[in-house]
């Protein structure tokens, strides 16, 4: 089984092409587990699988994070699916990937940097309370795409100073709120200067925080945007892993388009030949 490790701004995915590989669907989850894993295994945030596209679509992205469970989409996983795509000869420069929560759109700007048009917010909702350990969080709400891929977007003032530990277990308490039915991927952010953030993601099915968020970045600018305290254009956003630019065209109330532009980093190719797997 030929594998890619890849990674967007830190966040880092394992992908198989399924087109070749022709694993079954319902051993994925598994599959995504086992070498997922960073001790016994290659390690990653999660698994990607190439398929064959159904909507007219370049090709399908499947996406399983680390702990098997199925993702709608991923934006630094698609825009790296778009650079293994077109270095792999399944599409050309601009791209169409058909995802789970719906189309993307991807463009190679260089041989790094990859630009996608993230599905668009189908749900917002702006400063609604939550409530984690008996204090009350002022927390926004955004689905990309349908179904959608849940975020929640929250404030943190110091999140640079922010002690890990206490952060994780408030991500990990906001994640698994009865008020996000699907769960969330908690964002947390603070702004830093002119379009300029800060931002940390707990997220949901890695269950702790990974190097950057591409999804999350698009949510957090979203409610930025409509709240008037980013421009939209050009906003900048630095993760652990790395910086990522969300464009947010802002149409009255709602968001018309979200595009997320950030490097790109493929760290080896090789052969899967961890002998815990198993496959049928
Ligand atoms: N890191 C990803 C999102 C993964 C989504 C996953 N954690 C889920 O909620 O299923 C991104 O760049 O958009």
């Amino acid at each position: 089984m030929r594998f890619w490790k890849m990674n967007g701004a830190g966040n880092d995915f394992v992908i198989l092409n399924n087109l070749e590989e022709h694993l079954p669907l319902e051993q994925l989850p598994q599959i995504a587990r086992t070498l997922c894993e960073r001790h016994m295994s290659i390690g990653a945030d999660g698994l990607m699988v190439v398929d064959a596209p159904s909507q007219g679509g370049d090709y399908r992205m499947l996406f399983y994070n680390s702990d098997g469970s199925v993702g709608e989409m991923c934006g630094n996983g698609a825009r790296c699916i778009c650079r293994y795509g077109y270095e792999n000869g399944l599409a050309g420069e601009t791209q169409t990937v058909e995802t789970t929560a719906g189309i993307v759109t991807g463009r190679r700007i260089d041989q790094r940097l990859y630009r996608i048009r993230l599905n668009d917010p189908t749900t917002v909702r702006l400063d609604s309370p939550v409530e984690a350990d008996g204090v009350t969080y002022v927390c926004s709400y955004v689905e990309l795409g349908n179904p959608g891929i849940p975020h929640a977007v929250v404030p943190y003032a110091g999140l640079r100073q922010a002690d890990e530990n206490e952060l994780r277990e408030l991500g990990r308490a906001i994640r698994w709120n009865k008020v996000f039915p699907k769960g969330a991927n908690v964002n947390f952010y603070e702004i830093t200067g002119e379009d300029l953030i800060f931002e940390r993601t707990f997220e949901r099915g890695v269950e702790d925080f990974t190097y950057a968020c591409g999804t999350g970045t698009g949510s957090v600018v979203t409610v930025l945007t409509l709240q008037g305290k980013v421009s939209g254009h050009g906003v900048q956003v630095d993760m652990t892993g790395g910086r990522l630019v969300i464009d947010a065209e802002r149409v009255h109330s709602h968001i018309a388009s979200l595009y997320l532009t950030g490097p790109t980093n493929v760290v080896c190719r090789g052969e899967v030949t961890d002998e815990d797997l198993i496959i049928m």
